[in-house]
C-alpha cells in the first residue's frame, strides 16, 4: 500500500511519527511536507489538496494529514472528488471507519492527541479492511451524490 502523508507547521511532530509507523510496517509513502522552520507557518489547504488529489489520482492508496485540530484538513481534503477522509482521534472510529465508510484519507489534530495514540490509530485505521456489503449500499450513495 503506498500512503501520502502531510501536515501543515501544526502537525509536524505526529507526521514525523506516521513516517516512522510507515517504515515499521514496511509500507510505501510519500511525504509532502511541510518543511516548515521552527516559528513559521503554512497554510493547510496547500497541502490537504495536492494530498487529496494523489489519492483521488490512484497515484497513493490512502492519505493521512495532521495540522493542529485534522479539521482543516479534513474539510478541505473533503472537496476533493472521490475523497472521504475521516477526522479520527480514537481507536473505535479508526476501525470503524475503515470498515463502515471505506475511508480513503485520514486527519488527526496534533493540538488534541500524543504522538502515542496517534500512532495507535493510524495503525489501525491502515491495518482494517472494508467489510463492504450493506456498508458498499451506503458509500455508493455518497458516491452516486458526488456524482450527480
Ligand atoms: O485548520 C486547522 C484548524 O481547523 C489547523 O488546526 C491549523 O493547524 C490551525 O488553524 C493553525 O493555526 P495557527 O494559529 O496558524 O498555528
Amino acid at each position: 500500500m503506498k500512503v501520502v502523508v502531510a501536515s501543515d507547521h501544526g502537525g509536524v511532530n505526529i507526521r514525523k511519527e506516521i513516517i516512522h509507523l510507515l517504515e515499521e510496517l514496511g509500507m510505501e509513502y510519500v511525504d509532502l511536507g511541510c518543511e516548515c522552520a521552527a516559528g513559521s507557518s503554512v497554510d493547510y489547504p496547500d497541502f490537504a489538496f495536492p494530498a487529496a488529489e494523489m489519492v483521488a489520482k490512484g497515484e497513493a492508496d490512502r492519505g493521512i494529514l495532521i495540522c493542529g485540530t485534522g479539521i482543516g484538513m479534513s474539510i478541505a481534503a473533503n472537496k476533493v472528488k472521490g475523497i472521504r477522509c475521516a477526522l479520527i482521534h480514537d481507536t473505535f472510529s479508526a476501525k470503524a471507519t475503515r470498515e463502515h465508510n471505506d475511508s480513503n484519507m485520514m486527519a488527526m489534530g496534533e493540538r488534541v492527541i500524543g504522538p502515542g495514540l496517534a500512532r495507535d490509530v493510524a495503525e489501525i485505521w491502515l491495518t482494517t479492511e472494508f467489510l463492504g456489503g450493506r456498508h458498499a449500499n451506503r458509500v455508493g450513495k455518497i458516491n452516486t451524490y458526488e456524482a450527480e
